[in-house]
């Protein structure tokens, strides 16, 4: 922007110069001349937006801002240095916990504000939601691994989007996938009993790689929840050549596979990491590098495997529906049910194959990666608290003797499984910072927000606040979910933000809180969680909360 603003003013400059006479030149003015105008021009504005706007005249200045800053990099190099994504902002919020907004500097000090209070998320996500849009910064992050669907549509658009999905996603049709989420869950047991025919320690017991196993079991149900595909992941995780490290999926053929594109994507590594966020600020996809080129090719083969699967549903779907041979009842996955959408007259009708492209990348990325890392953080903790795992276990044999099959509302009746799956999601919520940027000047619990500022919500400022969970913030307590000790804080909708809220709200909520509860009652019932054999890293720089190198020991429940 500063640099076209520039280059046009050094033209004109140039121009005016020439016509005036200030120097002695034919025709246009030379390359040279343009370029020292514009570095002229250029640098003491960016000097001026760097060294002096920040601290000197922004009206956000006297917000409380953590003053620990890099040269030029503000706090991105704490960043990258931090421990976990939300490290930063839950120590911000800590120091300031009575402020509604706090300010940090980053790449080129630019000026970010981090929602603090309970007020200013209710203003972001709820009564304004539509007055912020996604900002172009994280535009230019993950455009490339999402395409173009409702995650980044605006607006009219993103309504139109909404009304058009949300019955999709509704309770009854959510709980029509219960069969699949079983019978994933079913080969999620079949991995554990490998684990353990091919543990080398002879006492019954396995050890499994968390991400590998979860990522595989949420790609393959989503594989045939939203495509109708079988993606095979989990079935092809062998144990008898790798004890130490965790057999990774096999690829097939050494090709690609859904589970290695998104480990790419989401898991690249301290440098892929680093390129994913500088791409943010400045070009960097295009430097010729290992990451970079793994990067690309793994979005490639997503968009690629999709859009031929795409094309060809429809075309089977719409033949048929014109051939008058289709039957409706048949159809379970989401890609079917938008290509019987989109027929004249369906309420999906003039939805290009581009969109839903972009619909069907944001799917399997949002749906896979987060209950993903939910399902190991809570192998994580089951493991670490022992007393936690045997009040769940005992809940979940309390249902079976009373009925062997019971029904999904009977698990979703659980009370001590359903305070432990959103303690898991409050301590580790797995999106880890949204975005959201002004489109005009505007106040966000009190606070002026310029037009084009930045916006960071990030669930763990309020998840572990103690001013609305009490000094135990920290720890996992699934009872405070219960009525009898929520606190009117506690029961602000948001307090809770593991699924967003507002217009913009979680569109899978409801199929990820079945397919947690399906999953669990299946292993918990089945499997101990004895020890973590490898402790968790976070990956960092990353957009979700993720538990790399975390493996497990599971033995049998007699
Ligand atoms: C534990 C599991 C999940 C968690 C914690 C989670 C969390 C979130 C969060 C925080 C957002 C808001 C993002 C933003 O505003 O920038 C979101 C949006 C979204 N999620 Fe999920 N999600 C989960 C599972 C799913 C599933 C299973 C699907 C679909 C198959 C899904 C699809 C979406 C979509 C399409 C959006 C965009 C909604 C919009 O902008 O209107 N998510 N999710």
């Amino acid at each position: 922007m500063d640099a076209t603003f520039c280059a046009g003013l050094a033209t004109l400059s140039a121009f005016t110069l020439r016509s005036v006479g200030a120097y002695d030149v034919n025709g246009w003015p030379s390359v040279s001349h343009l370029l020292a105008l514009f570095t002229a021009l250029y640098l003491p504005l960016k000097y001026y937006r760097i060294f002096f706007y920040p601290w000197y005249l922004s009206p956000l200045r006297h917000l409380p801002t953590p003053t620990n800053n890099f040269l030029f990099f503000g706090q991105a190099i704490n960043f990258v240095r931090a421990s976990s994504p939300v490290e930063l902002y839950v120590k911000w919020m800590r120091e300031w916990p009575d402020a509604p907004v706090i300010r940090y500097l980053t790449f080129g000090n630019t000026e970010v504000l981090v929602a603090n209070s309970l007020e200013s998320f209710r203003e972001l996500l709820q009564t304004k939601c539509y007055e912020f849009c996604k900002p172009d910064r994280w535009h230019r992050i993950v455009g490339e691994i999402i395409g173009k669907g409702v995650i980044n549509m605006e607006g009219d658009e993103h309504r139109a989007a909404r009304r058009m999905l949300t019955g999709t996603f509704n309770v009854p049709n959510s709980r029509k996938l219960i069969p699949v989420f079983q019978a994933k869950a079913k080969e999620v047991s079949a991995l554990f009993e490998r684990a353990i025919a091919g543990g080398n320690d002879g006492d019954g017991t396995g050890v499994f790689t968390a991400l590998d196993a979860f990522q595989s079991f949420t790609l393959d149900t989503f594989g045939v929840v939203n495509l109708g595909v079988e993606l095979n992941h989990l079935r092809s995780i062998t144990f008898d050549d790798d004890k130490i490290e965790g057999k990774k999926v096999k690829e097939k053929d050494g090709g690609w596979t859904f589970h290695k594109a998104y480990e790419i994507i989401f898991a690249p590594g301290p440098l892929g990491g680093m390129l994913m966020f500088a791409n943010g600020f400045v070009p960097v996809r295009w430097l010729p590098i290992k990451e970079n080129k793994d990067f690309a090719d793994a979005c490639a083969f997503l968009k690629a495997t999709l859009k031929q699967l795409i094309s060809e549903r429809i075309q089977t779907v719409h033949t048929a529906i014109r051939e008058g041979t289709y039957e409706k009842e048949k159809s379970r996955d989401l890609l079917t049910f938008i290509c019987e959408e989109m027929v004249p007259g369906g309420p999906a009708e003039g939805l290009t194959e581009y969109h839903v492209l972009g619909h069907m990348l944001q799917f399997m990325a949002a749906g896979g990666d987060t209950s993903a890392n939910t399902l190991s953080w809570s192998a994580y903790i089951l493991s670490k608290h022992q007393h936690i795992q045997d009040k769940l276990r005992a809940e979940i044999q309390a249902l079976y003797t009373n009925d062997p099959t019971p029904a999904y509302s009977s698990i979703d009746a659980l009370p001590y499984l359903d305070a432990f799956i959103k303690e898991i999601l409050r301590l580790y919520s797995p999106a880890a910072t949204i975005h959201r940027q002004a489109t005009k000047d505007l106040t966000i619990d009190g606070v002026l927000v310029t037009e084009g500022t930045v916006v960071d919500v990030v669930g763990a400022v309020t998840h572990l606040n103690p001013l609305i969970w009490g000094e135990d913030a920290d720890m996992v307590r699934p009872e405070r979910w219960f009525p009898e000790n929520t606190t009117a804080k506690m029961q602000n909708l948001h307090a809770f933000q593991a699924f967003s809220n507002g217009p913009r709200i979680c569109i899978g909520k409801v199929a990820a809180m079945i397919e947690l509860k399906t999953l669990f009652v299946e292993i918990v019932l089945r499997y101990r969680f004895i020890k973590v054999e490898t402790e968790p890293v976070f990956e960092n720089p990353s957009l979700v909360l993720k538990p790399t190198r975390l493996r497990v020991r599971v033995r049998r429940v007699n």
